[in-house]
């Protein structure tokens, strides 16, 4: 559903992207692994239309996304969180929700009860009358992905979702991150330090290494490559 292809992304002289390809299949987790620096948020940034690639293509569902705004790739069905959760701060968890559909054709009724199923399962409807800067980190990363699931995305740009999240925050992600290709059916693109939650959830694995694909598989075909233990898992 998802076929990046031969991508590279310059900045000045820095090969931030040097010539990246990889597939996602409708209803798959793709764990993207690599150290700091290899280029993980500039590939997802090239996906959703925030950067624009210097060269390669980029298709989803055989259409390219290339030369089109963030907005419309996200009217597309590409969904994103940041490492860093981007919600409107002096708005209600509700509000947050609703915001994805101000331009959309779902009524009043649609959008809230989307937005309160979603809020019932990331455990925060208690607080949907709450601004979003009076919650904690871990639950702002989880009002981000529940705003971003309210709008059916057909594929999910997960930048390192459990990144400063309490262990019993971080379970809730993984069993939503789990539940993502049959239950929502959507296609995820996985980035997180986290190795232990990456090899559970990912059907295949991408591990990165100065913009370049070092390695791909399942989990137990990247944990015994030597290339990836050398490169980065042995750092
Ligand atoms: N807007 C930018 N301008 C200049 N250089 C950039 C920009 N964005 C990323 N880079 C550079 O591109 C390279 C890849 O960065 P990127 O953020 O994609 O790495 P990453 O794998 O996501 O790292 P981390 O795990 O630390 O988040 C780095 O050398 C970074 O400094």
């Amino acid at each position: 559903m998802l076929r990046v292809t031969d991508l590279t992304k310059t900045f000045g002289g820095l090969k931030a992207l040097g010539g990246v390809s990889l597939h996602i299949p409708e209803k798959r987790v793709l764990g993207l692994l690599g150290m700091n620096g290899s280029g993980k948020t500039t590939l997802l940034n090239c996906i959703n239309g925030l950067y624009e690639p210097s060269s390669g293509d980029i298709q989803l569902q055989g259409t390219s996304l290339l030369g089109l705004p963030t907005h419309k790739i996200a009217a597309r069905g590409v969904g994103r969180t940041f490492q860093v959760p981007k919600l409107f701060p002096r708005m209600t968890l509700l509000e947050n929700l609703a915001a994805p559909f101000t331009t959309g054709d779902a009524s009043d009724a649609e959008v809230y009860e989307r937005s309160a199923e979603w809020l019932n399962r990331v455990e925060l409807y208690r607080l949907r009358h709450n601004y979003a800067e009076e919650l904690s980190g871990g639950q702002q990363k989880l009002v981000e992905l529940a705003r971003m699931m309210v709008a059916q995305p057909k594929l999910v740009l997960l930048d390192e979702p459990f990144a400063g999240v309490n262990p019993s925050l971080a379970l809730l992600i993984i069993r939503l991150i789990e539940a993502m290709p049959e239950r929502d059916g959507c296609s995820v693109l996985l980035v997180s330090h986290d190795l232990t939650s990456v090899y559970q959830l990912s059907h295949n694995i991408v591990v990165l290494h100065e913009g370049r694909v070092l390695a791909e598989g399942g989990a137990a075909e990247i944990r015994s490559n030597p290339d990836v233990i050398e490169a980065y898992l042995g750092a």
